[in-house]
């Protein structure tokens, strides 16, 4: 195609002569700008009626959306770029006194990235020779996707187990010679299984980073084609490009979309997939080990992965990364925080107690959103207060203080949170109540979060049962305040929990002695919690169905039950709400004992002096494994 080389060349010159044309007629920028002082820009920032920041040493140049131009000066200890980044305001490059010749060269930039798109589509366009962009899949085109930047196993932290059975894998890549000498079996696949954001891909990364060998990466979803065929090439391609790489890391992420049992399709059989997975296995098959291709796969689903992907020489090695505990959370938060700043008064341990449940991701997240909330008052070092704030913000989502609710919406959401929290501290198993807010935030217009003391690891069914109470408390509230004519959809999220954990209760864990001790969600493919594809008899599903309902109904009615006993209580607390729109767990207790929420101080100070939500909680006996499907932390809504 030496065609499109003479196109791109043409385009090229004529650029080039705009660009001249451009800098003679006048492209010179005027320097006139009002100055103002640096604390007013930063509320210009804030108020977002700033465009083209420029930073030039110290001075900062904008211009404001009325079109003025302004200029303040920056102290020397603000951080400015932190500040544009917390509000989503696009820095433009430091710019010195523009030469000509500058100016040309930057005026000569938006064209320069024209022609680089240009030549890429092109390159792209005569790579496909065989298909390409517009073929179906039999191109050569990358499958996989390099990722720089090294990763080892230091970035990694709280889940030591997994770290240590990769590290044969490591060895392997570093010294396949060794191996073989010894006739020791090398892996040609492992499997990392754990719930998302726990770093499977991180510790993949970290695999290549250590060993020293490139790391590529391709999800599963990547092969799921609606052409018949396309799926098997591209896993062929895939084991070709990487057999060129080797000695190589390939990453294969969500498994499960290519890896699901065969013969189970949705609506009879999905030959296009089948064949894409049977490929998988042959390639598997095919490859010595000791070529240097390792593949590392991820799923948080090994439930439904066909048994034929896991048997010896394929993804043999399986490595579970589960939530990281307490120990684990504060490395985690340590791993995070090399590179912000921390103020004197910052505990780590103390965060990663009051964070059960978070995962890698969320605490990463969670530093983060910290060290914006720094960023955004200028301050150079992150505080346990942003810590605080920023962990309501991963927890609930952010404050939508901007929504306007009536009256009568807000007064419902406090009766209705009034109404969880006061089930939930009534009920000894709940998990301690950690913060009630009617402000809206996330989806929901209020919520009320509980946080467990320790980690969670296993649930009782009486814990079940209180946890499924304190969720339906929310609408109980609003049918004994307004009546049941007057319920709105206010708990339909509550519903929903409930409902998932009620089937969860009755279809995995066998809580229901009716139901027995019968996982059966094996009878359904694609299990998503309802019954309604369950290949079981009608009398089972009926069953099934009435003793789902009537968890709920009997934890609806102990909720009920309880708010009318401590219908005072509620009332202060539902009031209390009202009043302060957000109350940390101990204020709650104040309230409810008709006490003021803060001593002596104004609101709002209490909320970064606890950490550890205190309440009438128990501690309660932990025994091992976590059930399938565990339950995470949820906000009842
Ligand atoms: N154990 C950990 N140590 C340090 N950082 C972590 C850890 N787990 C997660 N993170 C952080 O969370 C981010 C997301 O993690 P990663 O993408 O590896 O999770 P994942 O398990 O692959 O998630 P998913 O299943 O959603 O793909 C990482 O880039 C990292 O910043
Ligand atoms: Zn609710």
């Amino acid at each position: 195609m030496g065609n499109a080389r003479n196109i791109a060349f043409w385009v090229v010159l004529f650029l080039l002569i705009l660009a001249l044309f451009n800098l003679f007629s006048g492209g010179g920028s005027t320097l006139q700008s009002r100055e103002i002082s640096y604390s007013e820009f930063v509320r210009a920032v804030e108020d977002k009626t700033v465009a083209n920041v420029t930073l030039d040493g110290e001075q900062v140049r904008f211009r404001s959306n009325d079109g003025t131009d302004y200029v303040a000066i920056k102290p020397e200890d603000a951080s400015i770029t932190e500040l544009l980044i917390a509000n989503d305001v696009p820095i433009r490059a430091e710019q010195q006194e523009q030469s000509g010749f500058q100016a040309f060269l930057l005026s000569l930039l938006p064209f320069l990235l024209l022609i680089g798109v240009w030549i890429y589509f092109m390159n792209r366009m005569q790579g496909g020779g065989k298909g390409g962009a517009m073929g179906f899949g039999k191109s050569k085109a990358k499958l996989l996707t390099e990722k720089h930047g090294r990763v080892t196993f230091d970035d990694v932290a709280g889940i030591d187990e997994a770290k240590e059975e990769l590290e044969e894998i490591v060895e392997f890549l570093r010294n396949p010679q060794k191996f073989s000498r010894l006739g020791g079996k090398i892996p040609k696949g492992a499997l990392l299984v754990g719930p998302p954001g726990t770093g499977k891909t991180l510790l993949a990364r970290a695999i290549a980073g250590e060993a020293g060998v490139p790391f590529f990466t391709i999800s599963g979803s990547d092969f799921v084609e609606m052409f018949v065929g396309v799926g098997a090439s591209r896993v062929r391609d895939m084991f070709e490009q990487a057999k060129k790489n080797a000695p190589c890391i390939v990453f294969i992420d969500e498994i499960d979309a290519v890896g699901r049992a065969r013969g189970q399709g949705y609506g009879g059989g999905n030959d296009e997939r089948e064949q894409t997975l049977n490929q998988l296995l042959v390639e598997m098959d095919g490859f010595e080990a000791n070529e240097g291709v390792i593949i590392v796969a991820a799923t948080n689903r090994r439930d439904v992965l066909d048994p034929a992907l896991l048997r010896p020489g394929r993804f043999d090695r399986q490595v579970t990364v589960p939530n990281p505990d307490i120990k684990g959370r504060e490395k985690i938060l340590g791993v995070h925080a090399r590179k912000t700043p921390l103020g004197p008064d910052v505990d780590l341990r103390i965060i990663a107690r009051g964070t059960p449940g978070f995962s890698g991701a969320d605490l990463a997240n969670l530093v983060n959103e910290a060290a914006l909330m720094a960023a955004r008052v200028g301050r150079r070092f992150v505080t346990m207060e942003d810590f605080e704030n920023a962990k309501d913000k991963v927890m609930m989502g952010a404050e939508r203080r901007s929504m306007v609710l009536t009256d009568e919406q807000k007064e419902k959401t406090a009766y209705h949170e009034a109404g969880h929290a006061v089930v939930g501290l009534t009920l000894p198993q709940c998990d301690p109540v950690y913060k009630a807010t009617i402000i809206p935030r996330g989806g929901a217009l209020g919520m009320v979060v509980s946080l467990p003391e320790i980690d969670r690891l296993n649930w009782h069914k009486s814990e079940c049962e209180e946890k499924l109470a304190m969720t339906m408390a929310g609408k109980a509230a609003e049918i004994i305040k307004y009546g049941p004519e007057n319920v709105s959809n206010g708990p339909a999220g509550d519903i929903q929990q409930a409902s998932a954990l009620a089937r969860a209760m009755v279809l995995q864990w066998g809580m229901s002695d009716k139901v027995g001790n019968i996982d059966y969600r094996e009878a359904a493919e694609g299990y998503s919690g309802n019954t309604a594809g369950l290949s079981v008899s009608a009398h089972t599903k009926e069953m099934i169905e009435e003793e789902v309902r009537r968890f709920i109904t009997d934890a609806y009615d102990r909720a009920y039950q309880i708010l009318q006993e401590r219908k005072d209580d509620w009332e202060r607390l539902a009031q209390g709400l009202l009043e302060y729109e957000t109350l940390t767990g101990e204020e709650i207790e104040r309230v409810i004992r008709g006490e003021p929420p803060h001593s002596g101080d104004d609101k709002g100070s209490a909320a970064s002096k606890e950490d550890t939500p205190s309440l009438t909680a128990i501690p309660k006996t932990k025994p091992k494994a976590k059930p399938e499907g565990g339950l995470e932390p949820e906000p009842t809504v």
